[in-house]
């Protein structure tokens, strides 16, 4: 496909070959590859005409990864997008990502995994300090419950967490069941629960959530309808556990409604900022959202109640632009950091050496990793450009 006027031989050839997709300027540019392996529910909601279209139009192309065949005999990819249960998949795309150091895939298995437990997935906000960004950011006092509802009243009592209290499955599996949620107004009650389960003090929040979307980079905020609060009131009256749908992620904005200014007033940018640059670096993770309240009666006192990977996208006001510029930042910041690893006398001595120590890692998660062999340098290598995209560019290169 040619639309515009003259191009070099070689571009020529390229594009006969299917590499390049001329667009309206006269610069030809190279066809981004998309590979994405996501269930059919999500492929629908992420996948709609306009992201499609406007990618199109941008030189990006997605196409499906079947999963009836190797990896390796399907691309090449540019870029591999997945959210996939499953211990095969998770080997098939670690060993993948190993051995195919320049494609972005987005995210590791492992990083992944770490969002599917409700224990760990909220451990990196507890470990933050975001002092001096106009707000505190918490997470609610919660302990787990692995087995014996019996013991879970009398557990709940010594570990001193007050009622309401929200019992998730400890487990996120995509399942229906891993969002059942209930609400448990006295502590007799608990003991009715199923464990391996969460038990997290409910905060009071007026009834509003801040869904924060991160794609790499670019943060965007929305408010969502939530919960409402829970009177003193009603707690010395209600006995039981009642549970509840999934009210916060409902398609329905609760950006035009009329809501009482102090509850609806958005977190301070510079605090959501910070907020996402540590989250993103602690977890290795480029694509999820994070699920913000603020404490009721506070103006600044904000709590993390759940933290999802590559979520509703769809839902997100403008995600094909966003998600298209970040697509193409990938390739541009991958091409620019190989072309600086090949050129560093950083890459230039773990090749030589075979090994590397610790003094010389330029990103922290590299420094688990020993050089030994040339497959230990393509690990280093994938999880460099990973880092590299997450994070600040590499001390040193
Ligand atoms: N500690 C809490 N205090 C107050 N409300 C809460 C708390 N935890 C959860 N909620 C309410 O319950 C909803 C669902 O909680 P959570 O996001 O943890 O579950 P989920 O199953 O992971 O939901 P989803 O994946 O749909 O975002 C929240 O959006 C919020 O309305
Ligand atoms: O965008 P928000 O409001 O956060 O809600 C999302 C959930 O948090 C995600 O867990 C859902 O994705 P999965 O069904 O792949 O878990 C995701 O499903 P979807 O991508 O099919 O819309 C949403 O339900």
């Amino acid at each position: 496909m040619r639309i515009n006027g003259d191009m070099p031989p070689e571009k020529e050839k390229e594009e006969e070959e299917g590499k390049t997709v001329s667009l309206s300027t006269q610069q030809p540019q190279k066809l981004v590859v998309v590979g994405y392996a996501l269930t059919s529910k999500k492929k629908k909601s992420f996948l709609q005409p306009k992201l499609e279209v406007l990618a199109r139009n941008k030189g990006i192309l997605f196409v499906a990864i079947d999963l009836n065949r190797p990896l390796s005999d399907q691309g090449p990819f540019d870029v591999i997008l997945h959210k996939l249960l499953g211990k095969d998949w998770c080997v098939a795309i670690e060993d993948y990502r190993k051995r195919n150091p320049e494609v972005a895939v987005l995210d590791p298995p492992d990083a992944i995994e770490h969002l599917y437990n409700r224990q760990s997935m909220l451990k990196d906000v507890t470990d933050l300090n975001l002092s001096g960004c106009y707000g505190k950011v918490c997470v609610p006092r919660q302990m787990v419950v692995i087995n014996d509802p019996l013991s879970i009243p009398h557990e709940v009592s010594k570990a001193g967490l007050k009622l309401p209290l929200v019992a998730k499955p400890l487990v996120v599996d995509g399942t229906a069941k891993s969002h059942e949620l209930f609400l448990a107004y006295d502590q007799c009650s608990l003991s009715e629960l199923e464990p391996p389960l969460v038990l997290q003090e409910f905060v009071n929040h007026g009834g509003v959530l801040f869904k924060i979307y991160i794609v790499g980079e670019a943060i965007k905020v929305v408010r969502r309808f939530s919960l409402p609060n829970v009177t003193k009131q009603e707690l010395s009256k209600v006995e039981g556990i009642f549970r509840f749908p999934r009210v916060s992620s409902a398609a329905a904005s609760a950006d035009d409604a009329d809501l009482d200014p102090s509850v609806a007033e958005l977190p301070p940018h510079p605090l959501l900022e910070k907020l996402a640059r540590e989250l993103r670096h602690r977890l290795g993770l480029r694509l999820f959202n994070v699920d913000m309240i603020r404490e009721h009666g506070t103006k600044d006192v904000f709590y993390v109640i759940d933290i999802n990977y590559f979520p509703g996208f769809g839902k997100m006001p403008d995600y094909e632009h966003i998600f298209t510029d970040f697509l193409l930042s990938l390739v541009q910041s991958k091409s620019g950091l190989l072309g600086k690893l090949k050129n560093s006398r950083f890459s230039f001595s773990v090749i030589q050496n075979g090994k590397m120590s610790k003094s010389q890692c330029p990103c922290v998660r590299a420094q688990e990793l020993q050089f030994e062999t040339n497959h230990h340098f393509t690990t280093f290598m994938s999880h460099c450009l990973s880092c590299f995209v997450t994070t600040q560019p590499a001390q040193g290169l």
